[in-house]
């Protein structure tokens, strides 16, 4: 079994205890409820490459990244830092993430925020829009195609935008075909938990001009986001280096201020 379907047993098991606690009629009509979510294409449309930060305690890669006792304090400053959205790790087994995480860094923010998880389910879609997400990923590894395409109409009929996420030339094709707008390609092969930065220059220049391309993994600084705008990035998607920087806002900001940098590449729309 790789990383990602361990993963995804895990995810599987703690879905069927959240269903047995709240059916999926009632999350449904719950979440219809909650005010709209953000027009995020705009957002990440935005002059210069945006920086979307991750609230990251721990990975399957690296264990132990930091503490974050209070998720809300970390999403504010990054915010502060000009963060152009807040990536929040919602699996708990492996990441330490949680919907309690989540709610906090709503309750904090403004800015649009991804519920980072392991979708394979749509209740696990209308449970981000019912907490207030705006973005949710979808990673086309761990799903078949008839349930990317069905996870994304979802994701899009309640008003959220899809961050679908690839990692290899053929699932950026998957990606296209069921009608992503935004796709992010991982440095990060999920299988075996190698990162490889140059996978984003093998793959964003072979998609459409029109979809907004995300760096996700592998940041460090300044230097790798002026390395992934020079092969197309829209935004980049941070975690580890922010996490375990010391000072998150400040460390977001060198990012915010180096992708708005006029010798910063961009495509222009
Ligand atoms: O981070 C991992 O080890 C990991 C392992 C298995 C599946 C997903 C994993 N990470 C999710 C992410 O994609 C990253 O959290 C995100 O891109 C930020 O990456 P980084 O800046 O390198 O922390």
């Amino acid at each position: 079994m790789t990383v990602l379907e361990s993963i995804i047993e895990g995810v599987r098991e703690d879905l069927a205890a959240r269903e047995a606690e709240l059916p999926f009629d009632v999350l449904r009509e719950r979440a219809a409820k909650v005010p709209p979510a953000l027009d995020v294409m705009s957002i990440l449309r935005s002059p210069g490459v945006g920086v979307i930060a991750e609230v990251k305690r721990r990975s399957p890669s690296k264990g132990a990244l930091a503490e974050i006792p209070e998720p809300a304090e970390l999403a504010a400053q990054y915010a502060a830092g000009g963060a152009r959205a807040i990536s929040v790790l919602t699996e708990q087994r492996r990441f330490g993430g949680s919907l309690a995480d989540f709610d906090a860094v709503r309750a904090a923010v403004n800015v649009p925020l991804l519920r980072k998880d392991f979708i394979v389910s749509p209740y696990q879609v209308h449970e981000a829009r019912l907490h207030g997400a705006d973005l949710v990923l979808l990673i086309v590894a761990a799903l078949e195609q008839n349930a990317l395409v069905s996870l994304l109409d979802r994701v899009e009929s309640l008003g959220m935008t899809a961050l679908v996420e690839v990692h290899t030339a053929e699932e950026a094709d998957r990606a296209l075909e069921a009608g992503a707008s935004v796709i992010g390609v991982n440095a990060r092969n999920l299988h075996t938990l190698e990162v490889d930065k140059d996978v984003f220059g093998r793959i964003a220049p072979g998609l459409p001009f029109e979809t907004i391309k995300i760096a996700e993994s592998g940041v460090t600084g300044p230097g790798d986001l002026m390395a992934y705008a020079g092969a197309g990035a829209d935004a980049v998607l941070v975690g580890e280096s922010l996490v375990t920087s010391g000072d998150p806002k400040v460390a977001v900001n060198k990012l915010v201020t180096a992708g708005s940098h006029p010798a910063c590449p961009r495509p222009s729309r």
